[in-house]
């Protein structure tokens, strides 16, 4: 690998994936112990704790805020220690405003965080950040009494001005948004009475699943996530299990790469997190899982993936698209050496995310030589099995994440090298993702 002037080279892997591979914690899960350790008294004790910018920015934002956390880095990479929390006398006014840098949960999450306390906080981000929708959150807040500045604001930079004498609210949440949802939760956890959210369809639940150890009342049933506030939360322990959309990156590379056979271990097999699996499946991978351990409800175990000759092209229906939102650049990289047609419904969402990963899969996709377009919400791929990449070819990652790692894994799968602009963006969510993959690499 050549790294130059923000481009990074991306060779052909030398050989067949084989073997197995831990990957790094779950990111959502992360973001989720170290905000409700700091909302909690006393102190929360953390194990594998996703180490990355998006991470970094929620623990920064904490600190911030009055938590005392004492994290430190393990020999696995992960983050792990304890996280003192304001508990009963809440946040304190930090210095100046918090920058929740590249990362969208942090941001949203946080508005749920301060609303029910007497506070004024300015939140910003960076450049992609400063441009995504916030009045998704700041709307159902507003109607439970926090207040938003400068007045109608719809994107950072912008101060929340939460309240002692936060409503209560039932929320019908028009997108299926975990980040939507935990908000309102988390303001109604600090609201006297009860503050439902319901969803047109199944988003991440670890939020649902993680309040009950800090001891807050919390039911999920019949697509109604419902809390009891006010209620006072405790410190626990939180053990962060393997990050799925990470792990989707190494399933993809398998499922491309003749001769590959991977397991990756220790990876959270919530349901709502491994639609990609399911994809797979249906496009001809043979793909599995066991579960082996749980971490309070989340289940954690082995993902297992082979090689596949003869990919062919599914659909996915709208319902299933939270359950593998963030996987869908890598699985049209996939879909784009499959036989026939793919079809992801209903995936306006990505429109919105870090870069706009629409417009961004159907030009990269191009640029590959395959057919790929937009039919209302509906993103069509048109395959092309025995696709190679072209000699010289150029993509970037617009400071993407996600697209960072499905540009790399197309030079990686290929015969030549690509070249991907702004590769870094991978500290996001996946710092190692380069070293973990070519761990697995055997010689023929
Ligand atoms: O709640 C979360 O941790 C997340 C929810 C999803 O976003 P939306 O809530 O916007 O769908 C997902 O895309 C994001 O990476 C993480
Ligand atoms: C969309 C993502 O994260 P966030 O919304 O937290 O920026 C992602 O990780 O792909």
């Amino acid at each position: 690998m050549d790294t130059q002037a923000r481009t990074t080279i991306i060779e052909p892997l030398e050989g067949c994936l084989t073997g197995s591979v831990h990957v790094p914690g779950d990111k959502s899960i992360s973001h989720r112990a170290v905000l409700f350790a700091a909302m909690a008294e006393g102190t929360t004790r953390l194990s594998g704790v996703l180490d990355s910018d998006d991470v970094r920015s929620s623990v920064r934002a904490v600190q911030q805020l009055g938590a005392r956390v004492a994290l430190e880095k393990m020999a696995d990479g992960s983050l792990a220690g304890g996280i003192t929390g304001w508990g009963a006398q809440g946040p304190r006014t930090p210095d100046g405003p918090i920058d929740c840098g590249n990362s969208g949960t942090t941001a949203r999450l946080l508005m749920g965080v301060l609303a029910p306390w007497d506070i004024e906080v300015e939140l910003t981000g960076d450049e992609s950040l400063r441009r995504r929708p916030m009045a998704r959150v700041t709307a159902p807040l507003s109607r439970m009494g926090a207040r938003f500045f400068p007045e109608g604001a719809a994107t950072l930079p912008l101060t929340v001005r939460g309240t002692r004498s936060l409503r209560a609210a039932k929320y019908d949440s028009p997108i299926a948004s975990a980040q939507v949802k935990t908000a309102v939760l988390l303001a109604g956890v600090g609201a006297e009475g009860t503050t439902c959210v319901t969803e047109p369809s199944p988003s991440r639940n670890h939020t649902e699943l993680m309040l009950p150890l800090f001891g807050v009342p919390t039911t999920a049933a019949s697509g109604v996530a419902q809390v009891c506030g006010s209620a006072p939360m405790h410190a626990c322990e939180v053990e962060v299990p393997g990050d799925p959309s990470s792990a989707a990156f190494l399933a993809c590379a398998a499922a491309l790469k003749p001769g590959s056979a991977i397991q990756i271990e220790g990876v959270s097999l919530n349901p709502a997190r491994i639609g990609f699996l399911r994809t797979l499946e249906q496009m001809g991978v043979d793909a599995s899982r066991r579960g082996v351990s749980s971490s309070g409800k989340e289940l954690s175990g082995i993902v297992s993936v082979r090689y596949c000759d003869d990919l062919h092209g599914c659909e996915v229906p709208a319902e299933k698209i939270a359950s593998l939102v963030d996987e869908v650049p890598a699985l049209s990289l996939v879909a784009a050496h499959a036989r026939g047609i793919t079809v992801f419904r209903e995936v306006g969402e990505l429109r919105v995310k870090e870069t706009d990963r629409i417009a961004a899969v159907i030009d990269g996709l191009g640029l590959l030589g395959v057919n790929a377009w937009m039919d209302g919400n509906d993103l069509y791929i048109e395959g092309n099995p025995g696709l190679q990449v072209p000699e010289g070819l150029r993509l970037s990652s617009g400071g993407d994440h996600r697209l960072a790692m499905t540009w790399a894994l197309a030079g990686l799968v290929s015969e030549s090298a690509v070249v991907v602009e702004d590769f870094e963006a991978v500290s996001a969510s996946y710092p190692g993702f380069l070293g973990d993959i070519r761990s697995l690499v055997r010689r023929a």
